[in-house]
């Protein structure tokens, strides 16, 4: 299935919560504000099911901190079961030593990890939480799971610690995904740091590179380490390759990561055991890429 635009849909964002553990400083909240309404596992199910009718064939779980509810393995196991071929999952890691052995034996087939810093007093005090309960989570997920990804999202704050990065990506056998920081709210443009320049320098090094179909993200190879640039700021070949409608905690479906006002509310008709067919149309028909040639 295709969208106005000619955008292919493959993949489904859920966002299981809106709670968290941290206190990120740059968090874009997946673009939505907190409610009081939550899906269960099932209403999850009905959702992907109706998705996998459209040709979707990747889910992404996210949240809030998705690993904070109860139901998470059973959430997983759930949509697992409905036969979706790329089910992942993106955590802050800190609960995770607790929960990997589970959510592998329900299914999960890969996992993205945040880590803003190595620098336990700067993880402190930017993101709140333990350091050593997330590399504690890193080095169990990186046992159980293939790919596992590091998300490094770059600002001023921690852009000195680019090479450690890479270094602990190599030692734990992860992938560096380094990721633009999209500014949400006036204040944090001066944290905004242009991730060009370390792109270029992982370029000189690398024996091969791989463009992403999904967001046109580009993939590089170097000895015993990848790296992946996730570019979303004013790139109109990002959201010209966006291929991925979202779900919020609360039972909306959201056409775009970057608009609030689009939204089409599901809850109900997930209540009453609604075919949800003609709520999917309605949502790629409203998707429009959010930076785009004028
Ligand atoms: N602009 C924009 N940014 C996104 C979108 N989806 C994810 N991102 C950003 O991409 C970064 C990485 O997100 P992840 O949850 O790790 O997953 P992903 O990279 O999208 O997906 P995979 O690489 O397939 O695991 C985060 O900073 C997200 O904010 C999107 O649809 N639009
Ligand atoms: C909103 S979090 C939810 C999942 C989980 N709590 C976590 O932090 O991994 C999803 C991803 O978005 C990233 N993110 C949050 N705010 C961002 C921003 N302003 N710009 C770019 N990425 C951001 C996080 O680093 C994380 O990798
Ligand atoms: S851990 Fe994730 S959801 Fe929590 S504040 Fe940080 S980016 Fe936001
Ligand atoms: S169109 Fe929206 S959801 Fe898709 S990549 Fe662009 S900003 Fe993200």
């Amino acid at each position: 299935m295709k969208d106005r635009f000619g955008r292919d849909i493959k993949s489904l964002r859920i966002s299981v919560n809106c709670e968290c553990n941290l206190r990120c400083f740059y968090c874009h909240k997946e673009g939505h504000k907190s409610s009081e309404r939550y899906l269960t596992p099932e209403d999850f199910e009905k959702i992907v099911k109706t998705a996998m009718k459209f040709g979707i064939e990747k889910v992404k779980i996210s949240g809030g901190e998705p690993l904070l509810r109860e139901d998470i393995v059973e959430i997983v196991r759930r949509i697992k079961n409905l036969g979706i071929k790329d089910l992942s999952l993106t955590t802050n890691g800190t609960l995770l030593k607790d929960l990997a052995y589970e959510l592998k034996e329900a299914g999960l087939d890969r996992i993205n990890i945040s880590l803003f810093s190595l620098n336990k007093e700067r993880f402190g005090k930017f993101i709140g939480g333990n350091l050593d309960d997330v590399i504690e989570g890193i080095r169990i997920a990186t046992k159980l799971f293939y790919p596992v990804k590091i998300n490094y999202v770059v600002t001023t704050v921690n852009i000195d610690e680019f090479n450690e990065m890479l270094k602990f990506c190599k030692e734990v056998k992860a992938i560096l995904q380094v990721i633009e920081l999209i500014p949400t709210t006036e204040p944090l443009k001066k944290f905004y740091y242009s991730i060009n320049t370390l792109e270029e320098k992982i370029k000189e090094r690398a024996n091969k590179v791989f463009v992403r179909k999904f967001q046109n993200r580009k993939k590089y190879f170097l000895d015993g380490l990848e790296v992946e640039f996730v570019k979303p700021m004013d790139n109109t070949e990002f959201c010209a390759n966006c291929s991925r409608i979202r779900v919020t905690h609360d039972g909306h479906l959201k056409p775009c990561l970057l608009r609030d006002d689009n939204l089409i509310d599901i809850y109900n008709a997930l209540k009453k055991n609604e075919d949800l067919e003609k709520y999917f149309l309605e949502c790629i028909y409203r998707r429009e890429p959010y930076f785009r040639k004028k």
